[in-house]
């Protein structure tokens, strides 16, 4: 099984924990943190893999991706609109373990051999996915993270997320026969993570909420607490 997998699943709390520069509408969510002060935030609070957006729509860039590599012992996701195998290698160079591809952005075709492409080199394809048509799409899902993205890649991500989405599609993801479920974006409250990982969602995938959050700490104790309360 892959790292990444493997690490998220065995995690007692199944968050990836996302370093992003900025939201989908320009605000600022470093707020004068460097990547490496977030990433190190992350760790202390149990985060068992972590996401880097290097996409520039979001103010990322690979940079965002070393620093956080350097000072980080867990697998990490480059999060950007990948289209091609070059950026593909360019991924694995700079140390990630997994790598978005997003099915509503590629030709069924173009998804299959970049999930085959990565596979090769090593990566965990991070597939997101927005409806049933897509999941079918899925190449290998064994071997991939299958991810429902709550929020709208075509609108820019400008929605609050729908939540719904990811409890409607979770039966279709499945049934692939993927071991890594994950529900992304738009995931606040604590009481909302622990009703996807209740659901039947692998992992969760978290940026704006810990950014956002005084302490990523409280953050995965207060989920940890509410899904042993339940
Ligand atoms: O900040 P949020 O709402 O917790 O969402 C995280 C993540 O899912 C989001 O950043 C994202 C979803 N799809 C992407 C594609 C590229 C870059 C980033 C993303």
């Amino acid at each position: 099984m892959s790292a990444f997998i493997e690490a998220l699943t065995a995690a007692p709390v199944p968050v990836i924990a996302e370093v992003k520069a900025r939201d989908s509408g320009g605000r600022d969510l470093l707020g004068g943190r460097g990547p490496a002060d977030v990433a190190r935030a992350y760790h202390e609070a149990g985060a068992p893999c972590l996401s880097v957006v290097t996409g520039s729509w979001f103010g990322g860039t690979v940079e965002m991706l070393r620093a956080v590599r350097e000072v980080s012992r867990v697998p990490l996701l480059q999060k950007d609109f990948l289209t091609r195998e070059r950026q593909l290698r360019r991924a694995a160079e700079f140390g990630a373990s997994a790598v978005l591809l997003t099915a509503q952005l590629l030709p069924a075709q173009v998804l299959r051999s970049l999930t085959e492409r990565a596979l090769g080199l090593g990566l965990t394809p991070f597939v997101e996915v927005v409806s049933e048509e897509e999941i079918a799409d899925v190449a290998h899902p064994a071997d991939c993270v299958i991810a429902v993205n709550n929020k709208d890649i075509r609108t820019g991500e400008r929605d609050d997320g729908d939540l719904a989405r990811s409890l409607r599609l979770l039966q279709a993801v499945c049934a692939t026969g993927t071991r890594c479920a994950v529900s992304a974006s738009g995931v606040g409250t604590a009481a909302d993570a622990a009703a996807l990982l209740a659901a039947g969602y692998s992992g969760l995938l978290v940026g704006t909420a810990l950014l956002d959050s005084a302490s990523p700490a409280g953050w995965f104790a207060e989920l940890a607490t509410t899904r042993g309360a339940a």
